[in-house]
């Protein structure tokens, strides 16, 4: 259900005001419970900077060839300790080669990024944490099967951004709301209790600097974003790239925009770099409660389904009309044709 609580009301009267009006929320909201405490720990210990420790020392490579930072390690420690006590049979981490098994009879299966944006590790800028939250599937032949079925099975999916505030972004299902830590009293309080991602926006995010290895509709895309008022879109275009996932997401949930994370001709680039379990799923399930969409550029994202913990998926996400756009490019179409005759580079007004 939508949350109609106060702004600043604490994330627990929250979950067991969903809880009073859904009772089958009660074990994911002992989850989100587990990792907000996590979260907490987390924020504190980055809060700290440097005299936390060198949070980015650089330790073994995880299961996706990235190296683990220490930090990328000390989350997956954290939160899969508090994980342990709560209602969950199987943990597909980032930072786990498999899928970790803890409490079998448990009703509920966690994917999760415990440390997103590891790059911004060390130099002082957001990172975060991402989660989505499954039934679990008994099925002692198959350690997968959890996970194994489309992000529509989600019952609910978060982040957390450790930027200058810590915030938690969350969706049970029906709306998006956000929470920034109260760090006098260690509680997530109520910001939003309906974030709203508007249809139409003019800012992208993209890795620009892979623009040589895009496919072409994204390249056409974004050449035509670049070209303003004087191409297509006919509108100026800003561009934002934060490197975090969790930040640049939570900035197209707050004032719209588009985020690409696409595939690329590099090796191992097919289906880009972010992860489908959780990383895509997770912000997928998010956008859209905010009243966006999510594709692979063509598909949309929770109708995919994994079939190993650590696949990628391309990911497209944020303001309906920009998503769609990006999807014309993909079927071969132009978007010329809701352009005015009267501006842009070739139109009449135009000096
Ligand atoms: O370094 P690139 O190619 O710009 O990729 C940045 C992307 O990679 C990520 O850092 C991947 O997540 P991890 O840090 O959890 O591996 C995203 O947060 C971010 O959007
Ligand atoms: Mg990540
Ligand atoms: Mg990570």
């Amino acid at each position: 259900m939508a949350i109609s609580a106060a702004i600043g009301t604490p994330l627990e009267t929250c979950l067991a005001q969903a809880v009073e009006a859904n009772p089958a929320l009660k074990d994911a909201a002992a989850v989100i419970r587990a990792i907000a405490g996590s979260a907490v720990e987390i924020s504190a210990l980055i809060g700290r900077g440097a005299l936390g420790g060198d949070l980015a020392a650089a330790g073994d490579h995880n299961s996706d060839g990235d190296v683990q930072k220490a930090l990328d390690v000390i989350a997956h420690e954290s939160v899969t300790a508090a994980l342990q006590g709560a209602p969950v049979a199987e943990v597909a981490s980032e930072e786990a080669e498999e899928v970790m098994r803890l409490n079998p009879d448990a009703p509920l299966a966690v994917a999760i990024d415990p440390l997103d944006g590891s790059s911004n590790i060390g130099v002082n800028m957001a990172v975060g944490m991402i989660f989505g939250i499954r039934p679990s599937i008994k099925d002692p032949a198959n350690p997968l099967a959890s996970f194994t079925t489309p992000g529509t099975a989600q019952i609910a999916a978060g982040f957390v951004t450790y930027g200058p505030a810590t915030a938690l972004i969350l969706t049970l299902g029906d709306g998006t709301q956000s929470y920034v830590l109260d760090r006098a009293e260690g509680v997530f309080r109520l910001t939003s209790p309906a974030m709203s991602v508007p249809a139409s926006a003019k800012e992208y995010a993209i890795n620009a600097s892979n623009a040589r290895h895009w496919d072409a509709p994204v390249k056409a895309y974004i050449e035509d974003c670049q070209r303003g008022t004087e191409g297509p879109r006919d509108k100026d275009y800003n561009m934002r790239w934060l490197a975090s996932l969790v930040a640049d997401i939570q900035r197209v949930l707050t004032r719209g925009g588009v985020f690409l994370y696409p595939g690329d001709a590099r090796k191992n680039y097919a289906r880009g770099r972010l992860r489908l379990l959780y990383e895509v799923a997770p912000v997928a399930m998010l956008v859209e409660q905010a009243g966006g969409a999510a594709t692979d550029g063509q598909t949309r994202i929770l109708d995919l389904v994994a079939t190993g913990i650590h696949e990628r998926a391309p990911l497209v996400c944020g303001s309906t009309e920009e998503v769609d756009c990006v999807a014309t490019y993909y079927a071969g179409g132009k978007p010329d044709a809701g352009r005015s005759p009267l501006f842009g580079q070739r139109g009449l007004m135009r000096s």
